[in-house]
């Protein structure tokens, strides 16, 4: 599996470990940044890692700022992504599982980075269930990105 990795700078250290471990199961890693601790934007990179999904060359992407708030915030702006917090080893799989997430988000001031190589395994093993109830779920989050699409007016 391809997977397309960003940070920013305060993820910058566990995005290494992330990385490693990703490679270290037969991930290949596309990694969109950034590449030191000097202060970046996470909205920026969020925006990096989601459109590399969206054109196809990850299956999915993984974001670690500070908490994975404000790159799961970011992510989730964008329509064909749903992105999600997982800090813990269910909501890591049972995302992919039940709503088919595609970008997990992680944050460097919460997890550690023996706790965050466990999160990407189940991730990345995980996948979106066959069952008609999650398959029509995800679809209804499609129809709430069109309605708002189409709720959006020029200023
Ligand atoms: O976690 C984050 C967003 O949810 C950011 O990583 C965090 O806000 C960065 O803060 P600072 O610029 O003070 O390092």
């Amino acid at each position: 599996m391809i997977i397309a990795l960003g940070c920013d700078h305060a993820g910058f250290h566990l995005k290494t470990a992330v990385a490693e471990h990703l490679k270290s199961i037969g991930c290949d890693v596309v990694d969109h940044g950034c590449y030191s601790a000097d202060a970046v934007d996470f909205p920026d990179i969020a925006r990096l890692v989601c459109h590399s999904v969206l054109r196809g060359e990850a299956a999915r992407g993984i974001m670690v700022c500070g908490t994975g708030v404000g790159a799961s915030i970011a992510a989730n702006k964008i329509p064909g992504i749903r992105a999600a917090v997982c800090h813990d080893y269910h909501s890591a799989h049972q995302s992919v599982e039940h709503d088919d997430v595609n970008v997990m988000c992680v944050g460097a001031q919460i997890v550690g980075a023996w706790l965050v190589k466990d999160l990407i395994s189940s991730y990345v093993t995980a996948t979106f269930s066959t069952e008609e109830q999650f398959r029509r779920r995800v679809e209804k989050l499609a129809v709430l990105e069109r309605e708002a699409a189409s709720m959006i007016k020029p200023e």
